[in-house]
């Protein structure tokens, strides 16, 4: 079988990569029959519906900032803790943790934690090969030798500052697809292989956005399932506070709507989802059928929370101490989501401040990037980490729904969507996010 080199992601200012297991590599070609996109399934008792009008609406809602928190259960696994771990310009240093710790999510950010004994747990050995391959090879960002990574064009190193990682670091996932995560070797992230999510992480580990997103490592196939191999951005953190916020307008694609148009498939998951959050929400028809289109609920989604008002919304957070909020649905107004915000940072100014800078270095280098500006970045989470030592770091992760623009098309991400400028309002809501983080410190300060 013919080998291809493993991608090493570029590790500015940190010295050696040490990726001694992940050397059995496998043909590309070969590799491709085992592709797992994970694509949204449609499950059984679809109905047909018709598209609806998009709905904003931006009145602020009256209801509470709920916290219903849940304390986090944790399994340990996969430990390594001898071993020193590859470099990584994702982590921050701090105090390695010998274990892994996993919570079971539900496919719905508002439905219950689900018994530890259903967590996906992790027994590999990671001492032995591990299988890795890249497809669509960037030649300009990956290294062919294992100890020399190569830095990409246009680095902007404004990474908080790196420091060695052990090979085992804790993670934990806040939001986001049940059984999509999995740990890998050297204390790296594999994360379901999804075809455009490997295409963005490979183009930005030559992207100037390259210290504002995980390291990416290539494909890893472990038990016929292919993984995307990437930093764990935990790394280095001490008991840390988790917070993870979906940024744009628009959190479904504007392929999704033409595909809802064509075939219509309305969801009976969706509805159900809908009317625990709201009995009158679904339209005449839709209760009728018991169902309604992805688009609609990711519409009803959006004007429910802070997506439509202010270009993002909290998803989920973790506190130090273990316990998760993931109920932010109606989180929709400035002073829900400012609540919220104080929550999570403990109203710790040094903690505000460094999040407002690293927000704010980041969207100069949103302004000024590449792949950036040719793409429509959906779906895609700001992770913000910090610890009691006052470590803090903020990550764009989450590139499932991020797609290459048709050429010349550009976006500036800040002009409102309208159907065929493919505008997501990723950085319309960056602004909001930043002036929220500004305000906050004022306020803190007196
Ligand atoms: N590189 C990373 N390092 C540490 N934690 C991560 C990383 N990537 C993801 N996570 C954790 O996993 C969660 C879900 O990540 P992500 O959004 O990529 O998953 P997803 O299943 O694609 O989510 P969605 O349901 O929004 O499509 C994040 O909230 C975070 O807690
Ligand atoms: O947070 P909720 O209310 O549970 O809704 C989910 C959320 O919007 C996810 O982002 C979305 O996955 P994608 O971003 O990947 O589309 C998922 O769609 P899915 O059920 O089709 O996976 C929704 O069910």
């Amino acid at each position: 079988m013919t080998k291809t080199p493993v991608t090493e992601a570029p590790c500015q200012s940190m010295g050696e990569n040490n990726h001694s297991s992940l050397n059995e590599l496998v043909e590309p070609v070969t590799r491709l029959k085992h592709q797992n996109v994970r694509c949204p399934t449609v499950p059984a008792g679809h109905v047909t519906g018709v598209v609806p009008q998009l709905v904003v609406t931006c009145e602020p809602t009256p209801s509470r900032f709920e916290h219903k928190t849940t304390r986090t259960n944790a399994l340990s696994f996969c430990s390594h803790p001898d071993e020193e771990s590859v470099c990584s310009d994702s982590g921050i240093g701090g105090s390695p943790a010998p274990s892994l710790l996993y919570r079971k999510l539900s496919n719905s950010s508002s439905a219950v934690l689900s018994p530890a004994s259903s967590f996906e747990e992790c027994d590999e050995d990671f001492s032995e090969p591990c299988a890795i391959v890249t497809r669509n090879s960037a030649p300009e960002v990956c290294s062919e030798s294992k100890n020399e990574p190569m830095k990409p064009r246009n680095m902007v190193n404004s990474s908080p500052a790196p420091a060695p990682l052990r090979a085992a670091s804790p993670w934990v996932q806040v939001v986001g697809h049940a059984g999509n995560f999995r740990a890998g070797p050297d204390g790296k992230l594999l994360k379901k292989y999804c075809e455009s999510e490997q295409r963005c992480l490979q183009k930005l580990m030559g992207d100037s956005l390259r210290p504002y997103v995980p390291g990416y490592y290539g494909i890893m196939q472990q038990d016929h399932q292919d993984y995307n191999t990437m930093d764990n951005l935990l790394a280095g953190f001490d008991s840390p506070c988790i917070m993870d916020c979906k940024m744009g307008t628009r959190t479904y694609l504007e392929e999704d709507l033409r595909k809802a148009r064509e075939s219509p498939q309305p969801r009976k998951d969706m509805y159900e989802k809908m009317v625990a959050v709201d009995l009158s929400a679904p339209s005449p028809d839709e209760h009728a059928q018991k169902a309604v289109l992805k688009t609609r609920y990711m519409q009803w989604r959006e004007s429910l929370s802070s997506t439509a008002t202010l270009g993002f919304r909290i998803e989920g957070i973790q506190k130090a101490d273990g316990t998760v909020n993931t109920n932010f649905k109606k989180t929709k107004c400035k002073e829900q989501v400012v609540e919220a915000l104080q929550d999570f940072v403990g109203k710790s100014i040094p903690v505000v401040r460094s999040y407002q800078k690293r927000l704010k270095e980041m969207r100069q280098v949103l302004e000024n990037s590449d792949f950036f500006r040719a793409h429509e970045v959906v779906g895609s989470s700001l992770l913000f980490i910090h610890d009691r030592t006052g470590k803090a770091g903020v990550w764009m992760i989450d590139f499932g729904k991020t797609l290459p623009l048709p050429p010349p098309l550009t976006v500036d991400h800040r002009t409102p969507w309208m159907e065929g400028n493919h505008e997501d309002g990723y950085l319309w809501g960056l602004d909001n996010f930043i002036d929220i983080l500004t305000n906050m410190l004022l306020v803190l300060k007196e």
